[in-house]
């Protein structure tokens, strides 16, 4: 289950709701809702299909008392599948608007093509939470020559950085067999001798697009850094590790956190959520959520 809910209480605090949901014997997710716990909004991170059905329980509960039902879903689920059949990312976006939600909030979904199909739905970009994970707040290149997007469709995405920080983009080609997914081929994109680079792209599943990349361009790993949005990190994912002195991403996937790679997670909490409040939260005000 990567699946939590918030929730107002009459203190005024928004908290962690302290609902246990359980499954009946017949298999079906069930819960009782705490009586003093106003729903305000879940998190789901990950692709759990179970997950879907609790938030479509959440949002029932929501429903009942009268409040608004925000969902934030980072990671979502079937993105990828944006084409052809099974078209998963149709089937995965109408489970979600089965749920009847008032909102849903995604992080660098791979094209627009998922998030379009999903009701009431708000797209946050990841160039903020690059730019402060890699460059700091300010945006300073330091060290670092240009970004590179590993093929045509994460140029958007390295653009919307490499402007935020005065940057150039260099794309690469990258061929894929479309039968198998297979990587077929990498152009790599001329780029400069010396100098840090970062590699900008929304997944990294089982790693081949960005060993490939590095490979291709034969640049040494102590200038190479990966910021990928979603770590799933499966397989032979630490391989990247020959590759890239350093690698970077959120906390939309549980994989995010695989040992063997030792990424440098990122909370993505403050990009998603703007006006969530809890005790010790120094910018709690009480009462300030939707
Ligand atoms: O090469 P792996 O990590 O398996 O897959 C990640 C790549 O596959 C694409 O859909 C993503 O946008 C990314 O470029």
């Amino acid at each position: 289950m990567s699946i939590r809910f918030r929730s107002r209480v009459p203190e005024g605090w928004t908290v962690d709701s302290a609902v246990r949901p359980f499954r009946f014997p017949g298999g079906e997710w069930h819960f009782a809702w705490p009586e003093r716990e106003t729903p305000v909004s879940a998190v789901l991170t990950g692709a759990e299909p179970d997950d879907l059905v609790l938030l479509a329980l959440w949002a029932d509960v929501a429903r009942e008392r009268g409040v608004r039902s925000v969902a934030y879903i980072p990671y979502l689920p079937a993105a990828r599948a944006d084409r052809g059949t099974p078209f998963g990312a149709r089937v995965y976006a109408n489970l979600i608007n089965a749920a009847g939600l008032d909102e849903v909030v995604v992080f660098d979904p791979h094209s627009p093509v998922a998030p379009g199909l999903v009701d009431d739905v708000r797209i946050v970009h990841s160039a903020s939470a690059v730019r402060d994970a890699v460059f700091g707040r300010h945006g300073l290149p330091g060290d670092y020559v240009g970004i590179i997007a590993p093929d045509a469709g994460a140029r958007d995405r390295a653009t919307r950085v490499a402007e935020l920080v005065g940057l150039p983009v260099f794309t690469a080609e990258k061929h894929r067999d479309q039968a198998t997914g297979a990587l077929l081929s990498y152009a790599p994109p001329t780029l400069p001798a010396h100098g840090r680079l970062l590699v900008v792209d929304d997944v990294c599943d089982g790693g081949a697009t960005f060993v490939a990349l590095a490979e291709s361009t034969g640049v040494a790993r102590e200038r190479l850094t990966l910021w990928v949005s979603h770590g799933i990190f499966s397989g032979r994912a630490d391989r990247l590790t020959e590759h890239y002195g350093e690698i970077i991403t959120t906390d939309s996937h549980p994989g995010a956190r695989r040992p063997e790679i030792g990424a440098r997670v990122i909370r993505l909490h403050p990009y998603l959520i703007h006006d969530d409040t809890s005790p010790g939260d120094p910018r709690n005000e009480r009462g300030n959520e939707r």
